[in-house]
């Protein structure tokens, strides 16, 4: 028997007044998947995921987080989850040490604390001040919050939004720790790279709707076209095309005619044209990329528009 999901989400609906906000959101994460909803400030990612946390009441729709519906079952919900919300704000004058043990005692059961803090590099940190944390041990507080009571499903509402980029590399690795011991995560976020470097899947948000989902790799598969295929020589390259080559997937060279930069669905059958083509003329390689396309390109390819403002 296939086990159950561990979220599953049908005909989501939210509307706060006369604006709605989810539009009829579906979609499942499997247990022990990291699954991605990627989309625009607005798009609705944090209003479905606090309704999944408990947090926020569905105007319809059912959605179910571990075979419980957190409308109804929020306290089975709550003990069964971490949350990493957007923007964690504890006193100021709160120790590192208080907070997590305050949070332990929301559940029932816990971490072992000073393992936990030393896995995010927090227990030197200790009996710090919230307020004197950088903004990056304040994002590793979150995840030690959210991973105070084991949880089965973790739940990280953009976290690295703000963040410089080796604060947030290391954020990533700690994500990929969790998804390496199999915890099933559900992610938001704006980063492409984010999303494709940690999620199996990806639902691709806009306008409270899911306009795309799959893995990164499929959903860059649905528009190769816009692969492309680069290449440098040393020498310049030959005054010809390579033999056949179809009109359709025009081939740019740069003036010194060392460089050339061409639109290519099948990227690896066109690597091997024209690598034969410019050995036979004897101009030697320097360098050659194969440009896929990343899931930003997707969105503008299904939206119009880009991800980030
Ligand atoms: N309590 C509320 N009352 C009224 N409108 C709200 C409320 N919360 C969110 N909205 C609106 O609902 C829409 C979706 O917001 P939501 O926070 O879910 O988006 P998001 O995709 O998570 O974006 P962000 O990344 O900015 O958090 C936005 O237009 C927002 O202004």
């Amino acid at each position: 028997m296939p086990t159950q999901p561990a979220i599953r989400v049908t005909g989501l609906h939210k509307s706060y007044g006369d604006f709605e906000a989810v539009r009829g959101i579906d979609f499942e994460v499997a247990q022990g998947e990291v699954f991605g909803l990627l989309g625009p400030n607005g798009a609705g990612k944090t209003t479905t995921v606090e309704i999944l946390e408990g947090l926020r009441s569905r105007t319809s729709g059912e959605v179910s987080v571990l075979g419980f519906d957190p409308a109804n079952d929020t306290m089975a919900v709550k003990d069964r989850i971490g949350v990493s919300l957007q923007a964690t704000n504890l006193p100021e004058k709160m120790k590192v040490l208080e907070a997590v043990e305050l949070f332990a005692a929301f559940y029932s059961r816990a971490t072992d604390i000073t393992n936990l803090l030393k896995r995010l590099q927090l227990w030197e940190k200790r009996g710090a001040f919230y307020s004197t944390l950088s903004g990056g041990q304040k994002q590793r507080l979150a995840l030690a919050l959210a991973m105070i009571n084991e949880p089965q499903v973790v739940f990280l509402d953009e976290p690295t939004t703000g963040l410089d980029p080796q604060v947030r590399l290391e954020i990533h690795s700690l994500i990929e720790e969790l998804r390496d011991q199999k915890r099933t995560i559900l992610l938001t976020t704006h980063y492409i790279e984010e999303a494709e470097r940690l999620c199996h899947r990806v639902a691709i948000v806009d306008e409270g709707k899911v306009i795309a989902i799959g893995t990164p790799r499929e959903l860059q598969q649905k528009i190769l076209g816009h692969s492309r295929v680069e290449i440098c020589t040393l020498s310049p390259m030959p005054l010809d095309l390579p033999k056949d080559w179809p009109e359709e997937f025009p081939i740019h060279f740069t003036d010194d005619r060392k460089k050339l930069t061409v639109p290519a669905p099948k990227p690896a059958r066109a690597v091997v044209d024209l690598v034969k083509w410019l050995d036979a003329a004897g101009a030697e390689l320097d360098d050659l990329h194969i440009k896929r396309p990343t899931l930003e390109d997707v969105f503008i390819e299904l939206t119009g528009k880009s991800l980030r403002d």
